[in-house]
């Protein structure tokens, strides 16, 4: 049986609609304008402080406001999960990689509260033994750190990582772990330019690409 680690964010969960909302509250807070669904898949991936620089520097906002409008973020992040939905075929492809008795855990970067708040309120959270958030250690992604301490929780067996972005990709690598990109997430950059060990666009293909690559092992 194999640990798989799950990225979160454009990965199992398209949370884009639910942080543009508060990215923009956060914008509108300050007078400024708001950002567009896509600017806010492009900001996605780093981290909540990530995510803030990149709000001010679209807007203007002096580096001197970035505690004040990180707090300010991060207290809206908990609740925003009313817009938040698995991706097309997640659901029965964890219960499939369950029932087949893999350890399943999550390694993001999001901060750890409002990660384990939209998985609850998903009723997802049954699936995970571990889940690793941006803030859970003095590091984060790409820094393979928190994706290490994921694995250890996990015990024993095969490794594989399951990522959106290009931060993931290089997290899976630094890792020396089989990288497996999910590409309809919010990637940034062209398939081919990001290592990865496979790809896939469908939840339906997913636990048989798992078993394919045990095989291979
Ligand atoms: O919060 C973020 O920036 C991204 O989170 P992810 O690591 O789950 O993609
Ligand atoms: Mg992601």
């Amino acid at each position: 049986m194999a640990r798989i680690v799950f990225d979160l964010d454009g990965t199992l969960i398209n949370s884009a609609p639910d942080i543009h909302c508060i990215a923009n509250k956060v914008l509108e807070q300050e007078g400024c304008e708001g950002i567009t669904l896509e600017q806010t898949h492009d900001f996605i991936g780093n981290g909540a402080a990530v995510l803030v620089t990149k709000l001010r520097k679209a807007r203007g906002i002096a580096d001197s406001e970035q505690a004040r409008l990180l707090a300010d973020l991060v207290a809206r992040y908990d609740d925003a999960v009313e817009l938040t939905l698995p991706y097309p075929g997640v659901l029965a492809a964890l219960d499939n990689l369950k029932a087949s008795g893999h350890k399943l855990g999550i390694c993001t970067n999001k901060p750890i509260r409002p990660c384990r708040s939209v998985l609850t309120h998903l009723k997802m959270d049954h699936y995970f033994d571990t889940m690793w958030g941006g803030d859970s250690l003095p590091v984060h992604k790409p820094d393979p750190a928190p994706l290490h301490a994921a694995f250890a929780e996990l015990g024993d067996g095969p490794q594989l990582y399951v990522g959106d972005s290009d931060v993931d990709a290089e997290t899976g690598q630094r890792a020396g772990v089989p990288f497996m990109l999910y590409t309809e997430g919010y990637r940034k950059c062209p398939v081919e330019e990001m290592p990865h060990t496979v790809a896939f666009d469908n939840y339906v293909d997913f636990p048989k690409l798992v078993q394919d690559l045990l095989v291979a092992a």
